[in-house]
């Protein structure tokens, strides 16, 4: 069961498009949509919102048909992101007062209870929130209505360690309940190291990889060696390839392939995801 449902969607600007992008991302777990700047993320997260409309492709959210079925999406999911709106003269008691009514599974004891955890004052106003405050407003909303699918776009980017943590934790705990799933964008890929079930990886509007974390981090493998193993045939097989003066440093996305290859010649290592993402953006042309 999938919790969104994306087909052969597409937008163009006048330089960036997404062509005929398709993923699915699954209902229970938390998904990271990882990729460098400018990928499409922000892009995607906002056409699976509503708040862009596709040129074309289809998008299904919790069963639902988006937009056809807009306001019962919204009120089953909730969204996270630093340009949440709010209005800035309003304390944070009245945004939540505001905000109440357009939710139909409102928990007002769970929304005062997630401002004091998170320390907000019910009584300043949104204007004098820093960025990170109001990250933390978001998701003290966001956690206050019963959404089954929360949508996070870039949420630790402007926040502490400390509260990053904290944040990290309630979502593994609201994981607890096999109901919810979590799509989370972020470039701090240490994040979903410590969280994610799944992975999603977008370069230049393309999906690289939609696959189990664990999997991803198994199948793709760093190799180090010295230059004289490297020719043209060789350089092939590498999705990213760094040089220096005294070796090689690449990834490969089989690592069964790069041990048949390099045997004992070449030291292969576990990449993290920012590996991934850093050989995946540069390519074979990297120069040290
Ligand atoms: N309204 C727009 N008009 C023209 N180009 C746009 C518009 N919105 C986004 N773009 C372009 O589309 C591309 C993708 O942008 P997007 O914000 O989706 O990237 P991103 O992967 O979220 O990046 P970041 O990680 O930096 O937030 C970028 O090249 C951006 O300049």
């Amino acid at each position: 069961m999938n919790a969104i449902e994306i087909n052969n969607l597409c937008k163009s600007y006048p330089l960036f498009s997404m062509d005929n992008l398709s993923v699915n991302f699954k209902k229970g777990y938390i998904t990271g949509l990882i990729g460098p700047n400018g990928v499409g993320k922000s892009t995607l997260i906002k056409m699976i919102l509503g708040m862009i409309t596709p040129d074309a492709g289809t998008i299904r959210i919790l069963g639902n048909s988006m937009p056809e079925q807009e306001v019962d999406i919204k009120q089953r999911i909730s969204i996270v992101s630093d340009d949440c709106f709010f209005y800035e003269h309003l304390t944070i008691k009245e945004t939540g007062k505001m905000i109440a009514p357009f939710y139909s599974h409102w928990n007002d004891q769970k929304f005062k209870s997630f401002l004091e955890q998170f320390q907000l004052s019910p009584s300043k106003r949104v204007q004098d929130l820093s960025k990170g405050m109001k990250i933390k407003l978001a998701l003290a909303i966001a956690l206050s209505h019963e959404a089954e699918l929360l949508i996070m776009d870039e949420p630790t980017s402007g926040l502490d360690p400390v509260f990053r943590r904290e944040m990290l934790d309630l979502l593994a705990d609201m994981m607890q309940n096999d109901n919810h799933s979590i799509l989370f964008s972020t470039h701090i890929t240490t994040d979903l190291d410590r969280i994610a079930d799944y992975t999603a990886f977008i370069h230049n509007g393309r999906l690289i990889f939609n696959e189990a974390k664990d999997e991803v981090l198994e199948r793709y493998a760093i190799v180090k060696g010295e230059m004289q193993l490297l020719d043209t045939d060789i350089r092939k097989e590498f999705v990213g390839l760094r040089e220096t003066s005294v070796g090689f440093e690449g990834m490969v996305d089989n690592r069964s392939r790069a041990q048949e290859l390099f045997g004992s010649h070449a030291l292969l290592e576990q990449p993290t995801l920012e590996d991934i993402m850093y050989y995946t953006a540069k390519g074979v042309s990297v120069h040290a």
